[in-house]
């Protein structure tokens, strides 16, 4: 039996009964949303308008154009890659390979939707399918993430998550149990967190734009900045692939519901909140707020990349010349840790730039509606939790020498703050 290995892991997330909730919280926050974006007072705060039925919700069309979607990105996911990536250790000392052509797969996406809407796909329906969508998401990820518990069932015990294996059923579910599900050299995780779900968001977020564009003659300028910001977002995100595979998402946490449906579900249909929004509530934007808040996107997009990028060559290649000037604690692990830099200014950095990103997608949505904001707070307390996670992980891995990090640099997130 492949359920426990070792000493058990502290329990994550409020343990069995905090699973729980979220299974439920989770899908619920996101129809919540989705509803209350196309409703006219757009309160985020308050009930939702209506609570639709299962004719609103179920399309087997719907439940048809997703698989399609997963169907298609897998396909490309298969390509031949430019580069084939090898991840972290594993336990039993070898390492995994990865394709590296995420990119690739959203400029042949757009080619073929490109392709599609010159002889007439009607990307601008998109928008009125959200809702059926979503709801044949979250059906999928459920089955998909049952499926990825019977997997781990018979995997071996050194294939498995050093959470999510606590021997309860629901906490399991939740958390992942298997560390890097695969089907030959398909990998599950590494597929689902940065293909259909990413590139998903940024296809709903221009047929909204093209909707609006339907209906008003023209995409707005506040509908212009927020579509523009998530494709750099993403397509950062892709370009930098290779980078996801240091993250505690593919080293440490299990596959299960919690990455299935933030990957497949949440992430297109609640980061896409803004623009939906602004579909609905359009909102006037001059041009030198627009600039200010242009501004505000770039400084967030600089720390970001600068610290992930000083990061990443640094664990690369440490004598590269970008990086070798930069003062470091050495670690027992023969590791070291950089305490110059973006590093040496907030325990995460990344973290920073990316809440100021956060701030400027929905600054163009105006501040009439607290709802374009979501994002931001959400955001604010994921990273907190995860930074939270992160540092027990790195106390556990580097002891003393992270201290002295922590002793040297004591912000954790905002700089003389907190
Ligand atoms: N949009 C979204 O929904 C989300 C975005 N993100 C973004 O993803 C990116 C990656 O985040 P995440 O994986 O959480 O964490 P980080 O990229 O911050 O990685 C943390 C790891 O970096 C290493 N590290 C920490 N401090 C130092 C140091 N001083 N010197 C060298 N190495 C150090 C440690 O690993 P080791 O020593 O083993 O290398 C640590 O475990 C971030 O930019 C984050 O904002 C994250 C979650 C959700
Ligand atoms: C509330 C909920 C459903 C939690 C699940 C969390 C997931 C939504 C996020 C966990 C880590 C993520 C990352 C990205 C997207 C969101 C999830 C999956 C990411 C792919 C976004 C783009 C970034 O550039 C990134 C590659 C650094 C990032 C990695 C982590």
């Amino acid at each position: 039996m492949a359920s426990l290995q070792g000493p058990r892991a502290p329990l994550e997330f409020g343990g069995p009964l905090g699973a729980a909730g979220l299974l439920l919280l989770l899908p619920a926050t996101m129809f919540h949303l989705l509803l209350v974006a196309r409703s006219g007072p757009a309160r985020l705060l308050g009930p939702p308008p209506y609570l639709p039925g299962l004719e609103v919700l179920w399309s087997p069309r719907a439940l048809l154009l997703l698989l399609t979607w997963l169907g298609l990105q897998a396909a490309l996911y298969l390509l031949p890659a430019r580069k084939v990536a090898e991840g972290q250790e594993l336990k039993d000392k070898s390492r995994l390979c990865y394709p590296i052509n995420g990119f690739q797969a959203l400029v042949l996406t757009a080619l073929l939707v490109g392709l599609g809407m010159s002889i007439g796909l009607p990307l601008g329906a998109l928008p009125e399918m959200l809702l059926p969508l979503a709801f044949a998401a979250t059906i999928t990820t459920f089955i998909f993430s049952f499926l990825l518990y019977m997997k781990a069932q018979v995997a071996p015990a050194s294939a498995l998550a050093p959470g999510g294996n606590s021997g309860n059923l629901i906490y399991d579910f939740f958390l992942g149990r298997e560390l890097n599900p695969r089907i030959c050299s398909f990998d599950f995780k590494y597929f689902c967190e940065l293909r259909p779900g990413l590139i998903g968001w940024v296809f709903i977020n221009l047929a909204l734009l093209v909707q609006e564009a339907e209906q008003r003659g023209s995409p707005s300028l506040a509908m212009w900045l927020v579509n523009g910001f998530q494709l750099l977002y993403v397509g950062d995100a892709l370009w930098h692939e290779e980078a996801i595979l240091t993250t505690m998402d593919i080293t440490h946490d299990g596959f299960g519901f919690m990455l299935a449906f933030g990957d497949l579900a949440w992430v297109p249909f609640t980061y896409s909140l803004q623009a939906q929004f602004l579909l609905y509530h359009p909102q006037p934007l001059g041009l030198p707020m627009a600039a200010v808040i242009c501004l505000i996107n770039a400084i967030g997009y600089y720390i970001f990349r600068g610290a992930n990028s000083q990061k990443n060559t640094f664990r690369k290649n440490p004598s590269d010349p970008s990086v070798s000037g930069l003062e470091t604690i050495p670690t027992a692990t023969g590791r070291q840790l950089l305490v110059s830099g973006w590093w040496g200014m907030v325990r995460h950095p990344n973290y920073l730039g990316d809440l100021i990103m956060a701030l400027a997608w929905s600054l163009p949505c105006g501040v009439s509606h607290l709802l374009p904001y979501f994002y931001v707070l959400y955001f604010t307390a994921l990273l907190v939790h995860r930074e939270a996670r992160d540092e027990r992980q790195c106390l556990q891995k580097y002891g003393r020498a992270w201290q002295e990090y922590c002793r040297r640099v004591p912000y954790r997130i905002l700089p003389y703050i907190y």
